[in-house]
């Protein structure tokens, strides 16, 4: 046994020793660390039996042997025979360790428990093994601990080597069991520092577009866009400024209530968390006050608050709203400017020929109307196609009836009172005499063929539908360009020929069927069996021409949402064989839903019948003039005036009843309602319109000296209620933008019944025109009241115009 003392020498020394080798296998860290240890025991075992670590030897034989040895310090200490065994044992050993650092850990603890039972057994063993194998004993404690330590080491390194690949590493990339501060620190300075050098781009772009080189839009009142836009550009100015390593893109929104200002920018959430994401700690609240600091200098917001969410709450500027308001009476209200005028096609009222215009057109025509003018007002060009149903086997069956019934057709227009009992005659025949049957076969096959009679027929056919058809247009004030499903015939047999050459058709029962991108949903029917085309192919064959010919940037189809699915097959369609891209081109179905009557069932007449449009608008007029009669109306308007007030309210109830409601929900018709001349009902409007401007009328100023007035005067803004209603005339053009994005007016409704409300308390309030209360003589004239009472006037016809409503002078 090896005495304690010596022993503990050992351990000693060996844990003092300094490493001298790490030269041999430097390239990997497990055999480094070995070789650490291997040659600590050699130099402690050469110090233990006289020989000096500093290698001053006096064997020659041994120096030139130890020579070869690659382990150059603990080869030259052995130079007698005692240290040549020891020297043999310790390169076997060497040899051993780096086979068990190869093996692992396991290898270690079953070496390590070998080598304790080698001990206990050889005792008897001379003084040099004892020696050797305590000496072993402490280095299996070494490396064990060694291996600890280069297991550690081993997964930082891959944690590192992982990390070394990534562009841009950020602080929580870093697993938590690598320590490396110094990373640590690195990256925070980094992100400091980047978020310092967007800083100071920003400051370079400032300067440079001070200086002129480099023109950088901030703000400019020139190309006002709205309210909201403008205070959107603002804070957004100021985001940038503040947090120019973020790209967040936010809009200001009017605040709910008037304690949060007028407009809300709440950016600062998101701002908070994006910071946190580069490491950054920056409350909601402190990022608030970070953008307001920078909010650039402009003409809009008076007033801002910080809301402790962050929220930063902004007050308008009266004298910015008041300049703005009067410039609009100066010079009309325009529209916000465009960034790109877009060519639009809208398609909608789309009736069928010969067969009844219902409700559900009516529908359509009134809201694609609309949804055209306001796009034509923001001044895009905008191509009104009315897609009528004029194609198709029924014109068999119509002209085989026409030829028995007005032979004489090719002379003269054949003088049908009632396209839709004739079709319904000929509907009859159809279905119950085979001979005729056959011959309406005949005349599809002669119709398809250009045969020039047929067609002659079914042009006097179109030619009744279209007349009843313009007459409501006419009266409604609807324009549109006719271009039925027969437009499309060529392009229909180049589309089938086209989709056949590139296969994307199958034959399914006869029939000729395409499916779209979508799986599971039901396929278009391009060919019939009886090689006849569809609907689904008309449409397929204008979609083409409409992208293709027509260069249209955005297509809009107004009909009743039970047509959805085949507009999503439509698209899907049209997709998968490349007539388009929803990349470059912007599609909507305007859907919408079923009109009701009063009993909250299908709309019909009292006798049960479909409501004949013409006959709905008959009795609009005649409920119109009824209203209008019970408030005495026909006694102080001119039989002109009352004509048009007449026309005016009829027609603008049915449009207005039409689009104050969300399109998407079902629609109760009732005239009552309509008409009534309180709530949000044109009735209501029209008259709002008539009274204010019947305001300075009656204090006999004219538009002229109102025009000279808005030379001088100001708009009023002291009052709690002037200023409400100035704020609400100048959200004009928010709300249209809003329009362009959903496609659903109801939005200008509601705002039309704000203006109109906030009017009335400002005119409740506020004495436009003070009168002697005996004698009614006027006293005093707030000629500026009045430039506000004709700016309300001038924001709710443009909305009138939008909406397809005659204002009229007087009601
Ligand atoms: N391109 C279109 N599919 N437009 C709508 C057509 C409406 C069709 N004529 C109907 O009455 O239901």
């Amino acid at each position: 046994m090896l005495p304690s003392d010596d022993l503990h020498y050992i351990i000693r020394s060996v844990r003092r020793l300094p490493l001298q080798s790490f030269s041999r296998c430097h390239h990997d860290q497990n055999c480094s660390v070995v070789s650490n240890h291997s040659t600590r025991l050699f130099a402690v075992f050469g110090n233990r039996v006289g020989y000096s670590l500093d290698g001053q030897d006096d064997d020659d034989n041994n120096r030139n042997q130890s020579r070869g040895e690659a382990s150059t310090g603990a080869g030259r200490l052995f130079t007698n025979k005692k240290g040549y065994q020891a020297l043999h044992v310790a390169k076997q050993l060497q040899q051993l360790l780096l086979t068990i650092s190869v093996f692992g850990s396991l290898g270690v603890l079953l070496v390590q428990m070998a080598a304790v039972v080698y001990t206990l057994a050889t005792t008897a063993m001379p003084f040099g093994l004892h020696f050797l194998l305590a000496c072993v004993l402490i280095l299996f404690d070494d490396l064990a601990k060694a291996e600890g330590e280069m297991n550690d080491l081993y997964q930082r390194y891959e944690a590192m080597k992982k990390l070394a690949t990534q562009s841009e590493i950020r602080l929580e990339d870093i697993p938590e069991n690598v320590e490396c501060e110094q990373l640590r620190s690195l990256i925070t300075k980094r992100n400091k520092l980047t978020f310092r050098l967007g800083i100071l781009k920003r400051g370079i772009d400032e300067e440079k577009a001070k200086s002129g080189k480099k023109k950088k839009f901030i703000y400019d009142p020139e190309s006002f866009n709205g309210i909201k836009e403008a205070l959107t550009q603002i804070c957004m100015v100021a985001l940038r400024e503040a947090y120019p390593q973020l790209e967040i893109e936010q809009v200001v929104q009017p605040s709910g209530k008037p304690m949060f200002g007028d407009y809300q920018f709440n950016a600062a959430m998101q701002v908070s968390k994006e910071l946190k994401n580069l490491g950054i700690k920056c409350a909601p609240a402190e990022v608030g006050k970070a953008i307001a600091s920078k909010l650039p200098a402009n003409k809009i917001i008076d007033k801002v608050e910080v809301a402790p969410a962050g929220f930063i709450n902004m007050w308008l500027s009266k004298e910015f709203c008041r300049n703005l308001l009067l410039e609009q009476v100066r010079c009309g209200i325009k529209p916000p400017k465009l960034e790109k005028r877009l060519r639009i096609v809208v398609d909608f009222s789309a009736p069928n020929v010969a067969k009844q215009m219902h409700v559900g057109h009516l529908r359509s025509t009134i809201i694609g109307d609309s949804i055209a003018r306001s796009l034509e007002f923001l001044g895009h060009d905008v191509l009104r196609i009315n897609h009528v149903g004029d194609w198709g086997t029924q014109f068999g069956m119509l002209i085989a009836h026409l030829q028995d019934t007005f032979p004489n057709y090719l002379n003269e227009m054949p003088p049908i009172e009632d396209l839709q009992k004739f079709y319904k005659e000929s509907k009859l025949r159809f279905d119950t005499d085979e001979d005729f049957k056959k011959r309406a076969y005949e005349c599809v096959v002669n119709l398809q063929g250009h045969e020039k009679d047929h067609v002659k027929g079914w042009q006097q056919i179109c030619e009744i539908s279209r007349k009843e058809f313009q007459s409501i247009y006419d009266q409604l004030n609807i324009k549109l360009i006719e271009r039925g499903e027969s437009f499309y015939q060529s392009r229909m047999e180049s589309t089938v020929e086209y989709l056949r050459e590139k296969g994307f058709l199958e034959m399914d029962d006869g029939r000729l069927i395409m499916f779209g991108l979508e799986e599971g949903n039901i396929p278009f029917t391009i060919v019939k069996s009886d090689g006849g085309f569809t609907y689904d192919t008309s449409d397929m064959a204008a979609i083409r021409q409409r992208i293709e010919e027509e260069k249209a940037d955005w297509i809009i189809y107004v009909t009743d949402m039970g047509q959805s699915n085949h507009f999503k097959v439509l698209y899907s369609c049209a997709e998968r064989c490349g007539f388009y891209d929803p990349s470059k081109v912007r599609i909507d179905h305007v859907g919408f839903g079923v009109v009701l009557g009063e009993d909250r069932k299908k709309f019909k007449t009292r006798s049960g019948d479909t409501v004949k449009l013409q006959e709905l608008l008959d009795e609009g007029l005649s409920r119109s003039e009824e209203t209008l009669k019970s408030k005495n109306r026909h006694n102080v308007l001119t039989p002109e005036e009352f004509e048009a007030a007449k026309k005016a309210v009829a027609y603008g109830c049915i449009k207005y009843a039409d689009l104050c409601h969300n399109r998407v929900n079902d629609y109760v018709f009732s005239f009552d309602k309509m008409l009534d001349d309180k709530g949000n009902t044109a009735v209501y409007m029209l008259y709002a319109v008539t009274r204010i401007r019947s305001i300075a009328s009656n204090a006999n100023i004219t538009s002229k000296q109102l025009i000279e007035a808005a030379k001088t005067e100001r708009i009023p803004v002291d009052h709690e209620k002037e200023w409400k209603l100035v704020k609400a005339l100048l959200r004009f053009h928010d709300e249209l933008i809003k329009i362009t994005e959903d496609l659903c007016l109801h939005h200008l409704c509601e705002y039309l019944y704000d203006v109109a409300s906030s009017f009335t308390e400002f005119y409740d309030a506020c004495y436009c025109i003070e009168k002697d209360g005996k004698t009614g003589e006027v006293l005093k004239i707030h000629m500026d009241r009045l430039l506000l009472c004709e700016a309300t006037a001038l924001v709710m016809e443009k909305c009138f115009w939008i909406l397809g409503l005659t204002p009229v002078s007087r009601m």
